[in-house]
């Protein structure tokens, strides 16, 4: 959520059409529900390019190896513990163009999704492990951040400049921004 406010205050074209979007699809009248993020492709864009430049989880879960496997030439005994690095899968070259650019426009007339079956992009790993809260987990984000861009405008602190805002991460079993986002609400004319 943090992270995905922060992507879109440091890109303000990218805020406009989130913004122009919800005009369109929402109007200027009522919130945004549930069953309205069906029609709001480029905000389900920019949830993935945010899950894909801000891996939550940089390195999964542990998981440990069942039997012996063999994997590229590799042979990993049984009971290794393994770490999947999703964070570098989603900034490798070989499957991202300018990976470490925010750029939603990647997943627009894409099918590449977060669901396990793409293994370029697993915020949420795949397989049996994984995360059965994927579904209200991205439901939930979509819907605040629809709803914090639709009622609010929002102010940098002190007059500091998009371009100018701290964007850097801090490594930890999940990765958070290294400086907090802080970010004021304005009513919107809209509201
Ligand atoms: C955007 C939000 C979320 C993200 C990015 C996320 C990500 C993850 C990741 C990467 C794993 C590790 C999977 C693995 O490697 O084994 C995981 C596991 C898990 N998540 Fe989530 N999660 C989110 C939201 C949620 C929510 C809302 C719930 C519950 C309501 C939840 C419940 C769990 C549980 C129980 C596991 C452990 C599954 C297992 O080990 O079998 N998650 N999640």
């Amino acid at each position: 959520m943090e992270w995905a406010m922060a992507e879109l205050l440091h890109n303000p074209a990218i805020l406009a059409k989130v913004k122009q979007e919800l005009s369109v699809e929402i109007g200027s009248e009522r919130d945004v529900q549930e069953q309205d993020l069906s029609r709001l492709p480029y905000l389900e864009a920019v949830i993935k390019e945010t899950m894909r430049l801000h891996t939550t989880a940089p390195l999964l879960l542990p998981h440990r190896a069942e039997a012996d496997v063999q994997i590229c030439g590799y042979t990993i005994p049984k009971h290794t513990q393994i770490l999947v690095n999703a964070w570098s899968i989603a900034r490798d070259t070989n499957y991202w163009d300018e990976p470490t650019k925010f750029k939603p426009e990647r997943f627009l007339n894409s099918e590449i999704d977060f669901r396990g079956k793409d293994f370029s992009f697993i915020p949420f790993s795949a397989g049996r492990r994984i995360c059965p809260g994927l579904n209200l987990g991205v439901r939930m984000v979509s819907l605040i951040l629809a709803n914090l861009v639709h009622k609010f405008e929002w102010k940098l602190p002190n007059a500091v400049e998009p371009k100018d805002m701290d964007m850097k991460d801090k490594f930890g079993i999940t990765l958070q921004k290294a400086e907090p986002l802080v970010a004021f609400p304005v009513t919107s004319a809209s509201c």
